[in-house]
């Protein structure tokens, strides 16, 4: 951030882009400092009082050897979270156009694993978004054992799902027609479901024929979203594992199509798409944070009187 007249906060460079309309805040924390808390990241995502977004990106130095940068995702609610594969792509296309890498093959750290990003032509990326998780404990997802399709309780009306995690938590619907799903009903009880004590990202996902499907997806964090990549990922997973889809699929969502693959089990999920940048910005914070007010070492806090 630069240095910022009196009585106004640091300005901050970002960048906004998309993956399928799936929108981002993008900011390169390695040339410049930066910390956001929740809450400003929540005034910041707002699309009237702010610059609009569904997630925060964050590009960070990395933490691992054999990789070229951490890469951090902070959901509009200000949660942050373990994956975003739009965003992956995004990512790839920002530290190149940047001039932070000029690789084409990179290799990024998450919170839950390193995924490696792979740019083409026209602004396409392919990611290795790793092996999905189907054991319960580790999406995490309430269950005495693994199953393909689980029977969940929301509010007296019984759903089956199936459970899958891309790094970040999912509960994949097989619906009739994702025009007609209940999307903005029953995406949110099921994104807040006490059987998914992280919350989930909740796919209502259309089988078209076994290598073509349409999904929506009501975000963990955001609500419905235009694109999601790691919930295309984890619902061809559940589609093949349902017997329902072959190992390649075309997925169309509404803000366009991504092609997704999986060999099955132990084989990684591989996703190709587009990246796209809208425009770069720079925004001034609001004054730098207030030292917290500790009492001094060896001094007991004043007594209020
Ligand atoms: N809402 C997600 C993070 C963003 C995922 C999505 N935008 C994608 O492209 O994968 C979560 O809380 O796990």
């Amino acid at each position: 951030m630069s240095q910022h007249r009196r009585g106004q906060g640091p300005s901050l460079r970002f960048t906004k882009m998309h993956g399928l309309g799936n929108d981002f805040m993008v900011v390169d924390a390695i040339s410049q400092p930066f910390r956001l808390r929740p809450d400003m990241i929540r005034k910041l995502s707002d699309r009237n009082f702010g610059i609009g977004f569904d997630q925060l990106l964050v590009v960070e130095p990395p933490g691992l050897p054999d990789v070229d940068f951490r890469y951090r995702i902070f959901n509009a609610d200000g949660s942050e979270v373990e994956q975003c594969g739009n965003g992956a792509r995004c990512f790839a296309s920002f530290v190149r156009d940047q001039r932070l890498t000029n690789k084409k093959i990179i290799r990024v750290q998450t919170a839950k694993g390193v995924i490696e990003l792979r740019v083409g032509r026209q602004g396409m990326v392919t990611v290795n978004m790793g092996v999905p998780e189907l054991n319960p404990p580790a999406i995490p997802f309430a269950a005495d054992r693994q199953k393909t399709v689980y029977t969940v309780d929301v509010d007296g009306q019984t759903v089956d799902l199936s459970a899958v995690s891309m790094g970040n938590p999912h509960g994949v619907l097989v619906v009739d027609n994702v025009d007609t799903a209940p999307v903005e009903t029953l995406g949110p009880r099921l994104e807040s479901h006490p059987r998914f004590p992280a919350r989930a990202n909740i796919g209502f996902l259309q089988i078209v024929d076994r290598s073509h499907a349409r999904l929506r997806v009501y975000e963990r964090g955001a609500g419905e979203t235009l694109a999601c990549g790691s919930g295309a990922c984890a619902a061809v997973v559940a589609g093949c594992l349902r017997g329902l889809l072959d190992s390649r699929v075309e997925v169309e969502l509404l803000g366009g199509r991504l092609v997704i693959e999986w060999k099955g089990d132990g084989a990684p999920v591989m996703m190709d798409g587009p990246a796209t940048t809208v425009f770069e910005g720079q925004l001034r914070l609001p004054g730098g944070d207030k030292p917290s007010r500790r009492p001094k070492q060896g001094k007991p806090a004043r007594q209020r009187s």
